[in-house]
């Protein structure tokens, strides 16, 4: 039985997460912290101050968190200091706040990190990993879409996107938007659209001289995040200390 705590358990993500948790026959749901208290599938939610005593008290073998980059921070570092392994969805970190991160984590607890938490995305990743190896010398456009409560943009998602391309086409400017007159050169371009309850659309667009090749991905309902946050808590504890990605937990 694996024991499950959830930080931002009052959130979107947190309330689904709790529920594939409680449905969970191996899984059993100790409790949740949020900014406000409350309660999960019958599971306290107390409030983030309280988290020290939270860990001690209710002893999870994994927190997953899905709260916002700041609070992330000090749940990671929490649970580091009360060894409890980690699943992190939350995205929008800073450069500083990634490495307080690593620091905190190195040596001390195993943890699954993804901007993204879907089986899909993680296979999307690796086609558009292939695509650019191929299509480099295309012209290359990134879009993302997502519900009009998103905080952080481009969304992590997009970001991760980005890394593949620097990696496998070289690092390239990157054109956040476009306005007024100018002039096409190898830059990327990102394009954020914020709506409506849209769950997540990630799309890359190659476009060379009378062709276009997009790939993209497009998530229905957030369960497809839940679903893989919770198989990563399965798959993350008992294991040695160190930064994991869905890849190692699916083996692709
Ligand atoms: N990796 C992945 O697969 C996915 C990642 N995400 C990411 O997960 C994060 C959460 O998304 P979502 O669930 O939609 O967001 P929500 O805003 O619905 O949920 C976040 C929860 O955390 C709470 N919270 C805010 N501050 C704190 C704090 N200091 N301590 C504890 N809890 C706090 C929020 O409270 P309040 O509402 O009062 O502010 C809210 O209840 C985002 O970064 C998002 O980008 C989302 C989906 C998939
Ligand atoms: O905030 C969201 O909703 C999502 N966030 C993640 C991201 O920033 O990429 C993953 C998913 O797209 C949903």
């Amino acid at each position: 039985m694996t024991k499950i705590a959830i930080a931002g358990a009052l959130g979107r993500m947190g309330t689904t997460i709790g529920r594939i948790v409680d449905e969970s026959p191996d899984m059993h749901l100790v409790g949740g912290i949020d900014i406000k208290d409350g309660s999960l599938f019958g599971a306290e939610v107390v409030t983030s101050d309280r988290i020290d005593a939270f860990l001690q008290e209710t002893r999870p073998d994994v927190l997953i968190d899905f709260t916002i980059a700041h609070a992330a921070v000090e749940n990671i570092k929490a649970a580091a200091r009360n060894n409890v392994a980690l699943v992190v969805g939350t995205t929008g970190f800073t450069p500083e706040q990634r490495a307080e991160i690593e620091d905190a984590i190195a040596g001390t607890v195993p943890a699954v990190i993804s901007t993204n938490f879907s089986i899909g995305v993680n296979i999307f990743w690796q086609i558009v990993r292939e695509a650019a190896r191929l299509l480099g010398d295309y012209d290359i456009e990134v879009t993302e879409a997502h519900h009009r409560y998103k905080k952080d943009a481009p969304s992590g998602t997009a970001k991760t996107i980005l890394e593949i391309l620097d990696q496998e086409v070289g690092k390239r400017e990157k054109a956040y938007g476009r306005e007024g007159m100018g002039e096409r050169k190898d830059e990327i371009g990102v394009h954020v659209i914020r709506g409506g309850d849209i769950v997540g659309d990630h799309s890359v667009l190659f476009a060379g001289n009378f062709e276009c090749v997009e790939l993209s991905h497009r998530a229905y309902d957030r369960a497809v995040f839940a679903q893989g946050a919770v198989r990563a808590a399965g798959w993350v504890a008992g294991r040695d200390p160190g930064i994991y990605s869905m890849k190692d937990v699916l083996g692709i």
